[in-house]
């Protein structure tokens, strides 16, 4: 993703207008294969209006969004190979565990026939400790059983990349803490790029190979979370985090007026990374 701008309100295709709200201020993103990147920020630091953008959902007022050298800005939403997973998993109530997962696999490989299909709905559901789910009502699971459902949705059909908005949130502390563990460790298993937006810094930290910390619709540093701890790049993200100002890195700011961070373990990552 390149110099990414998502503006709401009238006049956010271009023109300056009061009432129009910058969510999205410029932002270079790049995600390598195979990594979980958290995008850790305050609420309304626009986490989600640039995880929406990247699916398509949100237009951008400006910038690009490419997968490698594939251009996906004009690319709508179900042709961009990308999975999408939310708050709330919203499940199919009609449809039992089984037949959720297996809505995620229309169209794909394992879409038909019908044993290939119930293979991977099994499959899915072994990964994510829901084995024998299959005939299972939706609306007699828990909530945390339930984004183990969603989950197994998002990942039947192997999307090359998992967007996940806080998919947690909705539980309590106690099954959050539990479960965000399990899901980077389903994450890595199944091999999955995700991009995972939360405001919590333990799921950030817990669940991520590298954190980007996104304050008033910058993106202001991406770094591993040790890094990240040691060297928070500005006061107002060493605050955020609650850590000492000490050991903050030098942050540029770029003459479109576009956030880079300068100290990224992946210097020559181009934009949505293909795994190799
Ligand atoms: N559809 C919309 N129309 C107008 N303004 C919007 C819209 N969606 C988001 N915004 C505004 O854009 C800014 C960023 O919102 P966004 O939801 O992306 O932030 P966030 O960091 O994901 O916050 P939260 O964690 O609370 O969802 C906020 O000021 C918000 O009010």
């Amino acid at each position: 993703m390149r110099g990414a701008v998502v503006r709401y309100g009238s006049g956010a295709q271009g023109g300056r207008d009061a009432a129009v709200t910058t969510a999205v201020d410029g932002v270079d993103l790049d995600v390598a294969g195979g990594e979980v990147l958290a995008l850790l920020g305050p609420s309304g630091c626009g986490k989600s209006s640039l995880l929406r953008a990247i699916a398509g959902l949100e237009p951008l007022s400006a910038g690009s969004v490419a997968w490698g050298e594939e251009p996906l800005t004009a690319v709508p939403t179900h042709r961009r190979g990308f999975g999408l997973m939310f708050q709330d998993g919203q499940l199919f109530p009609h449809r039992d565990v089984g037949r959720n997962v297996a809505y995620g696999l229309r169209g794909t490989r394992w879409g038909a026939p019908r044993p290939v299909r119930d293979e991977r709905v099994t499959a899915m559901l072994e990964l994510v400790g829901l084995a024998g789910y299959e005939r299972r009502a939706v609306t007699t699971l828990s909530g945390g059983q339930a984004q183990r459902v969603a989950l197994a949705r998002s990942l039947a059909p192997s999307p090359r990349l998992l967007l996940l908005d806080e998919p947690l949130s909705s539980l309590d502390r106690r099954l959050r803490e539990d479960l965000v563990g399990e899901l980077g460790a389903v994450l890595r298993t199944a091999g999955t790029t995700a991009l995972y937006v939360t405001h919590d810094h333990d799921e950030a930290f817990t669940v991520a190979d590298r954190v980007g910390v996104m304050l008033e619709g910058r993106l202001v540093r991406v770094a591993k979370p040790d890094a990240l701890r040691a060297a928070p790049a500005t006061p107002e993200v060493a605050a955020f985090l609650g850590l000492p100002r000490a050991g903050s890195e030098p942050h540029r700011t770029t003459s479109d007026g576009g956030s880079r961070v300068t100290g990224s373990r992946h210097p020559g990552s181009a934009r949505l990374r293909p795994r190799a």
